[in-house]
């Protein structure tokens, strides 16, 4: 088949990066985290750069244009690849239809599911040492919050196309799981 081009979604702090850490580690795909490609263009310290900030600190979402420029010049910057990880993205749907159109369909969803309660503490922790700016108890709320309003509908749209994996457990057994739903789809 050609390259997986797994979308990787879950609220935020449900441990989407750390997995692809691990996943990039063992399957050798090309990593692409839309958060950090904004925060890229936040460091850059251009005028839309601090835009962005703006919008990622009040915990809503960036125009998905914006973000499907940086993601689009991000793959063609990484040549060849074994496949792509789409960390953090769709965040609604027409990033979807968007990305699906416009640049590779989708292969499958990695969905960490995570309650609320947790990601809430596993962000105030991150935040003492992450220096991000949307760590905080407040923008924690509305990150949450622009995430629940978003995710049921990209849900309804792949229906079966997502895999939904319980991600309060350890960082090992969530990636057993991981990789069962890749070799599956990748034929490992
Ligand atoms: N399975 C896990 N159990 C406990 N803590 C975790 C787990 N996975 C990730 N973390 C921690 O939770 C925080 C958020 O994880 P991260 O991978 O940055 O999430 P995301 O990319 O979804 O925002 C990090 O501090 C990370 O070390
Ligand atoms: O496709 C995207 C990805 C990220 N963001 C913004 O970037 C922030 C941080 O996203 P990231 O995926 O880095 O972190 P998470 O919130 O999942 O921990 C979000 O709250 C949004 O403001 C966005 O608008 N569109």
């Amino acid at each position: 088949m050609s390259k997986p081009v797994i979308f990787v979604i879950g609220g935020p702090g449900s441990g989407k990066g750390t997995q692809c850490e691990r996943i990039v580690q063992k399957y050798g795909f090309t990593h692409l985290s839309t958060g950090d490609l904004l925060r890229e263009e936040v460091t850059s310290g251009s005028e839309r750069g601090k835009r962005l900030n703006e919008i990622m600190q009040s915990g809503k979402l960036v125009p998905l244009e914006e973000v499907l420029v940086l993601l689009k010049n991000a793959i063609e910057k990484s040549g060849s690849s074994k496949g792509f990880l789409i960390d953090g993205y769709p965040r609604e749907v027409e990033q979807a239809i968007r990305f699906e159109k416009e640049v590779a369909p989708c292969t499958f969803l990695l969905y960490f599911d995570v309650s609320d309660a947790i990601m809430i503490e596993r962000l105030l922790n991150r935040g003492k040492t992450s220096g991000r700016v949307d760590d905080n108890e407040e923008t924690i709320k509305k990150r949450l919050a622009t995430f629940h309003e978003h995710t049921t509908p990209i849900l309804n749209h792949y229906g079966s196309k997502v895999k939904k994996i319980p991600a309060e457990r350890s960082v090992d057994e969530i990636f057993e799981d991981v990789c069962k739903c890749i070799d599956e789809v990748v034929g490992n």
